[in-house]
């Protein structure tokens, strides 16, 4: 019984505050993602606080509910970041198992139970684990930051067990025209400005543009059942702000 962690490879070198004007780029590949993630590292958390008004851990929490991880169980969390939903599962599942590499944020929790992860760096596009491994799985704002989807959930399709679920927790992209135009305005009007604050304007940019991007609910579900799950099913939460898609393989 164990949690089991994943994430990609952390590039070295921290956030480095702009002097010049924000110079808004093209987000394109894996490692300009992942230096995305690593200069929003240090404020990410007390970001995702302040500006869902704590409002995203009910919605990790739903999360984790639908990926039906129970007692004993032992489960996969990709992109896992700073361990949110990494830890949800882990107090779900109970305690025993192994801690293998301790990132910073696990010393600032030591429930018991959290010795039964494991973290492990990887992509999300090629997972170190054999076919049919782990009883649940969890993606929280993964998928969406993921260049090749489809590999990724055929991926996490190949390393579940028959009959188990992965939760994809993500921001909705809506097909209602109102629900549309509030969130963009939220990013544009709080989100960003905010975010400018600390100096990362262009990487809270960018998360506007990766929802304009992303798939609708009906086209998640579709990538899912392309990618081999036998079942999926996307679900609106906060208004149509958020969204999880639920796939059992
Ligand atoms: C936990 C949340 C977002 C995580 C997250 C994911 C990304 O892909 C990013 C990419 C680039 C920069 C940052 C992120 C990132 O933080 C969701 C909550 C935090 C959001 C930033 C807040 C979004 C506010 C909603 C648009 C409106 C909420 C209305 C109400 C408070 C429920
Ligand atoms: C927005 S954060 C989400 C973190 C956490 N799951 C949460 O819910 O707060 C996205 C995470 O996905 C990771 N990521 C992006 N692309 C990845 C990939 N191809 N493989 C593994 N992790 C990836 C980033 O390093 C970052 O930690």
């Amino acid at each position: 019984m164990a949690t089991l962690q994943f994430t990609l490879p952390s590039i070295t070198g921290g956030r480095h505050r702009r002097e010049s004007p924000t110079i808004l780029r093209p987000v394109r590949c894996t490692a300009d993602r992942q230096a995305l993630f690593n200069r929003i590292a240090p404020v990410y958390d007390n970001l995702n606080d302040l500006l869902s008004l704590g409002r995203h851990r009910v919605w990790k929490r739903m999360s984790v509910s639908w990926s039906g991880a129970k007692e004993g169980d032992t489960v996969l969390d990709v992109c896992c970041g700073s361990g949110d939903l990494a830890f949800l599962l882990s107090e779900k599942v109970g305690i025993s198992g192994k801690l293998q590499i301790a990132a910073s944020r696990q010393r600032k929790r030591s429930r018991a139970c959290y010795k039964n992860i494991e973290w492990i760096e990887g992509d999300a596009v090629d997972l170190p684990f054999s076919d049919s491994s782990f009883d649940a799985a969890t993606i929280g704002y993964g998928l969406r930051n993921v260049v090749d989807r489809k590999k990724a959930l055929e991926e996490m399709c190949r390393v579940l067990k028959p009959g188990t679920k992965v939760s994809v927790l993500d921001f909705n992209k809506s097909t209602n025209p109102l629900t549309s135009s509030i969130q963009d305005w939220m990013i544009d009007n709080v989100v960003v400005p905010v975010a400018s604050g600390y100096g990362l304007a262009s990487e809270y940019q960018y998360l506007k543009n990766s929802i304009k991007e992303y798939l609708t609910g009906c086209e998640l579900e579709k990538l899912a059942l392309q990618a081999g799950f036998s079942e999926a099913k996307h679900y609106e939460i906060s208004t149509g702000f958020m969204g999880n898609l639920v796939a059992t393989r």
